[in-house]
């Protein structure tokens, strides 16, 4: 059996791109362990925050020491140059987490040449990241979540009246404490939760850095349970994950820095409330039209019973830290099989 070629694509234009290297680099090793040493021969490929591609031994250095390259010193291509050894991939394998990697951006680069990648498509990424279409396509499919309202970068930059107005109306519709995030990230970049008029203020504006659309949330206490998604047509659900921490919220540093938040695999709650997130897990990635990986996080207001969807990430971290890989290897699935699962179900929506 000859090996496939997996094309491995991290870094990119993205607040993610450190999480991303991170994420790669457990990737790169469980496609390299146990049978899929002889399955799968890996190429690296970076994409530096500004966009140009790198391969072979600068990729792999990039992966080996988890440090971004340097946007200082100019690359000897063009943006819409790639490395001669793009044109060898078998199957694509994007780790490339938020804006240029999740959004339908390298999806639509990847269908156009026609070789099989690993993950959702055009629709079901873009769809899944913008959090202002993803909560639409959640609600036409009957999915409980927060109330919200969708604001403009136009909205919070305007020089009339047109800002005012708008943080009245949303202290008057979500009142406090509430969340601002940029429409398109993730790992909680940009996000904040505010309690006060000069917090709404100052959040509004440092989300429009990051993208146009923008989303406010009313924010709700509540457990924070997530659960993984794998398969194309007919997804299944893995056991469900809780998240608890002593920060805030679950903010970029709880997120990535060891010991600073604690998983409990499986959650321990009531079966019933375990099917309803894993049968809406599957929901949501449907609502989106997700194929391949996904995690799904929900809020669990213990209180009241409720279950209400947060979001979807079409391309999930694969950090120590991360849910997603140790959602599989609690049902069952450890990483190297998870890994191979994925580049098969890439073949498979792609033959
Ligand atoms: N409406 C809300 N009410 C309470 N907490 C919230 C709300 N929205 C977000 N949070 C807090 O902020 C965190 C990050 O939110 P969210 O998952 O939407 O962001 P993200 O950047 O897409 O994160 P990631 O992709 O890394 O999971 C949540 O895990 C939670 O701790
Ligand atoms: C990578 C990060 N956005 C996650 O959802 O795990
Ligand atoms: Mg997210
Ligand atoms: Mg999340």
């Amino acid at each position: 059996m000859s090996q496939k070629r997996i094309g491995l694509l991290f870094g990119g234009c993205s607040g993610e791109h450190e999480v991303s290297i991170v994420s790669a680099k457990t990737i790169a090793n469980a496609l390299s362990q146990d049978e899929n040493r002889d399955r799968y021969q890996v190429l690296p490929f970076y994409i530096r925050k500004d966009g140009y591609w790198y391969s072979d031994d600068t990729a792999a250095r990039v992966l080996e020491s988890t440090t971004p390259l340097s946007t200082d010193s100019p690359c000897d291509r063009t943006l819409w140059q790639f490395p001669d050894s793009a044109a060898e991939v078998d199957v694509w394998f994007p780790v490339l987490h938020g804006p240029n990697g999740e959004d339908g951006s390298i999806q639509g680069l990847l269908q156009l040449m026609q070789v099989p990648y690993v993950g959702s498509g055009i629709v079901g990424s873009s769809v899944g990241m913008d959090k202002i279409a993803m909560k639409m396509a959640f609600a036409q499919a009957g999915l409980p979540q927060v109330k919200y309202e969708a604001v403009t970068r136009a909205q919070v930059w305007s020089d009339s009246c047109v800002f005012p107005k708008l943080c009245d109306d949303i202290e008057a519709s979500l009142g406090y404490p509430c969340f601002v995030k940029p429409a398109n990230l993730g790992s909680s970049v940009g996000i904040a939760k505010v309690r006060s008029r000069q917090e709404l203020e100052a959040a509004l504006d440092n989300a429009a850095s990051y993208d146009r659309r923008i989303i406010v949330e009313a924010g709700v206490t509540a457990r924070e349970v997530e659960c993984a998604v794998l398969g194309n047509d007919y997804p299944k659900a893995s056991v469900v994950g809780e998240i608890t921490f002593d920060s805030d919220f679950y903010d970029y540093e709880t997120k990535y820095t060891a010991g600073k938040s604690q998983l409990f695999i499986p959650a321990n709650l009531p079966e019933e409330v375990i099917e309803q997130i894993r049968e809406r897990a599957i929901q949501g990635f449907q609502a989106v039209d997700a194929a391949g990986e996904a995690r799904v996080d929900f809020f669990y207001i213990e209180a009241t019973g409720e279950v209400l969807i947060n979001e979807i990430n079409t391309l999930p971290g694969f950090t120590a830290t991360s849910m997603y890989p140790q959602l599989w290897a609690a049902t069952g699935i450890p990483l190297p099989e998870l890994v191979h699962r994925l580049v098969e179900l890439a073949i498979e929506r792609h033959p």
